[in-house]
């Protein structure tokens, strides 16, 4: 058996790729799958991010499967909030894809880093355009599972999605259900009900960036947040406390009445 060292040391700045087409600039991320890169592309002149798989990872068939899976479906989404697949490749027999860099915080710097703040309003407006992107990747019979706060970007003005890395497509065979230790089943869903349940606790992110406690004694969101009663029954809908929502076109509809209600 090969034995292969638990820390990997990430590619060196200047190093080139795919015959001299991208030049890394800087590692920035070690997700679970392998490494990232900031590179720059040679053929556009633009900065690019490269995902590299683990060494230890490229001779086991269902992890290059999921890897190989990510660069699937950036291959087939057309959207300006998704960056594009820009290549695929091996060097010394190990996978990679690189695709356009999104120059944008995500919102977990935006929310802890940068301290920025958003009420009832601001957090609802901010979930209907992360649903436009989701609606779109649904329409796909694809499921991203994996909406968490810091693979939503937002340069004020434009929302994108990063990350998909554990999307599933709904209507084909697919490699199996992987879960993390300690996340909750509803995250990993093979429906659309689990980018949902993602984007519930994504609203709840915001909504919490304005909280100040009063107690030290732990309470439930309902309890602590004061939220409308339609806000509270939309995420109540979201987290499959009540009746999940079976589409984004159904969730759209009723943010859309909470919105013009609280105008
Ligand atoms: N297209 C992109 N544009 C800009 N930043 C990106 C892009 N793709 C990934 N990143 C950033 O690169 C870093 C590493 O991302 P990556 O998806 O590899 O790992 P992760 O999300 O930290 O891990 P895991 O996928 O295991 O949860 C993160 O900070 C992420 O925000």
């Amino acid at each position: 058996m090969r034995f292969w060292p638990l820390f990997e040391r990430p590619l060196k700045p200047g190093t080139m790729l795919a015959g001299g087409r991208f030049h890394i600039h800087r590692f920035i991320g070690k997700g679970s799958y392998g490494l990232t890169y900031i590179a720059k592309d040679w053929n556009t002149g633009t900065d690019v991010v490269i995902k590299q798989l683990r060494r230890r990872k490229r001779h086991k068939p269902a992890e290059v499967a999921y890897f190989m899976q990510e660069a699937d479906f950036l291959r087939r989404f057309h959207h300006p909030s998704i960056p594009s697949l820009l290549a695929v490749f091996q060097e010394k027999e190990i996978p990679f894809l690189a695709m356009d860099f999104v120059d944008a915080p995500n919102f977990e710097e935006l929310i802890f880093s940068h301290h920025h703040t958003y009420t009832e309003r601001d957090s609802f407006l901010l979930l209907t355009k992360v649903l436009h992107v989701i609606e779109y990747v649904h329409s796909l019979d694809i499921v991203h599972r994996d909406l968490r706060i810091p693979n939503i970007l937002w340069d004020g003005t434009t929302i994108s999605i990063i990350d998909f890395g554990l999307a599933r497509s709904l209507n084909a065979p697919s490699p199996p259900v992987r879960r993390r230790k300690k996340e909750h089943p509803l995250f990993r869903e093979l429906s659309v009900r689990s980018d949902f349940f993602a984007l519930g606790h994504f609203v709840l992110f915001l909504l919490y960036s304005s909280f100040e406690p009063s107690s030290k004694k732990e309470k439930s969101w309902e309890e602590e947040l004061t939220l409308s009663p339609a806000a509270k029954h939309i995420i109540r809908r979201m987290l499959q406390l009540d009746q999940p929502y079976i589409s984004v076109a159904e969730l759209k509809q009723e943010i859309s009445l909470l919105l013009k209600c609280d105008r």
